[in-house]
């Protein structure tokens, strides 16, 4: 999978393919990043990439054509078709099963804002989709494009080594993930679960599914479905119920 990104700190995209795994995902040569920088492609003296708002306001706002320019040569670079985002807090939220599919795509074309965002008719004109990775604002795009980057990275094949691929991404089927516990058994802090220390696989699993609902219903009511919820699903909770009314 190829990645361009649009961004005045390239650098700082750069640094996604040095660590952990996008990193390796780089090694293995599974994923490729590429910088580019619309100063670069600014013209004047002053290489002005932004200026003043019309109607007047705060802050400044990211010019058309060093922005235009940029996402050409990016696109020109390599033949394979792109679907290019714009990462901004107007964009739809980014979701596990949206980082499935930009994943299962041969590239993307990641454009950063800066300041208070770009000229609308480029949005308009060069974007497919806006994308936001939570209802914030930061000083620019890079970090939540290097989200994106992430997110789609560890979905390459290849790029999780077996221990990790072996982690159940509960996001996955739209649940939060169960707790989780290591050495010592017990702690200042407290003992772990007796059921994980049972050896009983199918009790161990019901236990963690069934912590991943209860944990999903009482922290996130807005990704609880319990009308949705199988048959299984719907006795594990019951059973956490009774337990609870105990
Ligand atoms: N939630 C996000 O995905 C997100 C993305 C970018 C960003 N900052 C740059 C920017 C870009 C556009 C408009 C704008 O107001 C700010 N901040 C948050």
């Amino acid at each position: 999978m190829r990645i361009d990104v649009i961004s005045l700190f390239p650098d700082f995209i750069a640094q996604c393919a040095v660590f952990g795994v996008t990193g390796r995902a780089v090694e293995r040569g599974l994923l490729s990043l590429h910088g580019w920088n619309p100063r670069d492609h600014a013209q004047g003296n002053y290489r002005r990439v932004d200026d003043r708002p019309f109607g007047g306001g705060p802050g400044m706002v990211m010019l058309i054509d060093p922005l235009r320019s940029a996402l050409n040569a990016a696109r020109a670079a390599d033949p394979r078709p792109v679907r290019t985002i714009y990462l901004s807090p107007q964009g739809a939220p980014l979701t596990q099963a949206k980082v499935h599919e930009l994943a299962g795509r041969e590239r993307l074309l990641l454009l950063c804002g800066r300041y208070e965002g770009i000229d609308e008719r480029l949005i308009a004109a060069e974007v497919d989709e806006e994308l936001s990775i939570g209802d914030y604002v930061l000083s620019g795009g890079e970090l939540a494009a290097a989200v994106v980057v992430d997110a789609v990275a560890r979905l390459q094949e290849g790029a999780l080594n077996d221990a990790e691929s072996a982690v159940q991404d509960s996001f996955e089927d739209g649940f939060l993930d169960c707790p989780h516990y290591t050495r010592p058994v017990s702690h200042e802090l407290g003992s772990v679960p007796d059921v994980l220390m049972s050896g009983n696989h199918g009790d161990i699993a019901r236990w963690r599914r069934q912590q991943s609902l209860v944990r999903t219903m009482r922290r996130r009511p807005d990704l609880f479905d319990e009308s949705a919820l199988s048959k299984a699903d719907r006795k594990l909770l019951e059973q956490w119920r009774a337990e609870q009314a105990e």
